[in-house]
């Protein structure tokens, strides 16, 4: 059946096409040029020529799904999870990792270009060390019972908001997750008349041993720091590159020669606190209260007593600042969703030394990028770190100064 709202314009639902695949999207999607009119491809490679069948026609391009590969690229490798192309959460294990991570610094390269207008090199992907069995946390779900019984215990399926796949395994998580996760689940199964909605089960593997309650402490080691953080709450999830990850933002906040840093966005105190016996003083902000504590509490513990932190949003904290911007370096690692304005308007205002800006979504950052451009900021450098093996995300950091 044709969907009620499907436009027929340019192509006829579930219309097969052969097309070559010409690119790959920041959202791990292959691209093909039909007449210059432009097809997405999930699944499909660069190079590669592939049957599609097309789903939906936006007004200037158009969905379609893998029907078949008729040539594969020779950079194709056989996805290792059963569930790759049904589950959400991966987008490459068809593709060779030292291609992911080529690619990914391609896509920065063209966001770079198009949604920020500006041109410059982008430093190659820093790999992550360890390629599968790296994810030290995972939130598997299942929706409310029906009839006393769970349905699909796991992950959002491809190309929806809602329906799960059952995930017996997950690949990219730690080992000792997936022992968690045997376990979790046939309790779940268990005890099922038990829930009455939903759930999302929680799976925290730290130096500590595997948690599954929000409030647990969690202890990691990133090189000589130890940190403590509740297992519920934002912690960098890939272990095996954190130190490096860390050591790189640390070692562009310290060249800036400032005496002073601040965390924004600090959680529970990652960089500012790594950092923090290169500064005379580091002030974080974060709006997690519980993180906020934790980042004092880290502080502490690594005998540091050069860090205080403030628990509110990050626009408040140039209030807090005695010092001067020109001697002033700021960190920045916000959420998906990028600075508020509030807040880069008043780090503009303050006028830092330097800013590192690390995020995990290019989209805002490069939103953001514009205004630092628009206040006069350049651009000095692009490192992303490759935190994600198999999925499309990435982390990157931009260096910027006056
Ligand atoms: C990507 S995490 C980074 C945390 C920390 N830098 C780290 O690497 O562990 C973003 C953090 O921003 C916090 N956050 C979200 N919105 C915020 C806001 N408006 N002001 C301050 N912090 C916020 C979240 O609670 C989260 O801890």
């Amino acid at each position: 059946m044709v969907p009620r709202k499907f436009v027929a314009h340019p192509f006829a639902y579930h219309q097969e096409l052969d097309v070559r695949i010409d690119n790959l999207t920041n959202e791990g999607s292959g691209v093909a040029r039909v007449d210059g009119w432009v097809v997405f491809v999930p699944f499909a490679l660069p190079g590669e020529l592939v049957r599609c069948r097309i789903y939906r026609n936006h007004k200037n391009y158009s969905n379609a799904d893998l029907v078949e590969v008729l040539e594969p690229s020779s950079e194709r490798v056989t996805a290792p999870c059963p569930l790759f192309g049904t589950c959400g959460g991966c987008q490459y294990q068809h593709l060779d990792y030292p291609k992911q991570i080529e690619w990914k610094r391609r896509q920065v390269e063209e966001l770079l270009k198009h949604m920020a207008k500006i041109e410059h090199p982008v430093l190659p992907v820093i790999a992550s060390p360890k390629q599968y069995e790296y994810r030290s946390k995972i939130t598997p779900h299942f929706h409310r019972p029906k009839a006393g019984e769970i349905g699909a215990i796991g992950f959002l399926r491809v190309g929806t908001r809602n329906a799960m796949v059952d995930v017996e395994q997950c690949p990219i998580a730690m080992p000792q997750l997936n022992e968690q996760l045997t376990v979790v689940r046939a309790e779940a199964r268990a005890n099922q008349e038990a829930f009455k909605n939903g759930a999302t089960l929680l799976m925290r593997a730290a130096v500590n041993g595997v948690l599954t309650k929000a409030d647990q402490i969690a202890i990691e080691q990133v090189g000589e720091v130890k940190f403590e953080f509740q297992a519920g709450d934002f912690f960098q999830n890939n272990p095996f590159i954190l130190a490096d990850f860390v050591g790189y933002a640390v070692d562009e906040a310290k060249a800036a020669g400032a005496q002073y840093l601040v965390d924004a966005y600090c959680g529970s105190g990652l960089f500012g606190i790594s950092a923090a016996r290169h500064f005379q003083e580091v002030i974080g902000v974060e709006l997690s209260e519980s993180a906020v504590r934790k980042a004092s509490h880290n502080a502490e513990i690594n005998g540091l007593t050069n860090c205080r932190f403030l628990a509110a949003d990050a626009r408040e904290i140039f209030k807090e600042v005695p010092h001067a911007g020109k001697d002033t370096v700021v960190i920045i690692d916000p959420p998906r969703a990028g600075c508020s304005e509030e807040f880069l308007q008043q780090l503009f205002a303050f006028d830092p030394k330097r800013v590192v800006y690390i995020s995990c979504n290019p989209a805002t950052q490069m939103r953001d990028l514009v205004l630092f451009h628009e206040a006069g900021f350049k651009l000095e450098k692009v490192q992303p770190f490759d935190l994600f093996p198999q999925t499309k995300h990435l982390e990157c950091v931009m260096t910027l100064s006056r």
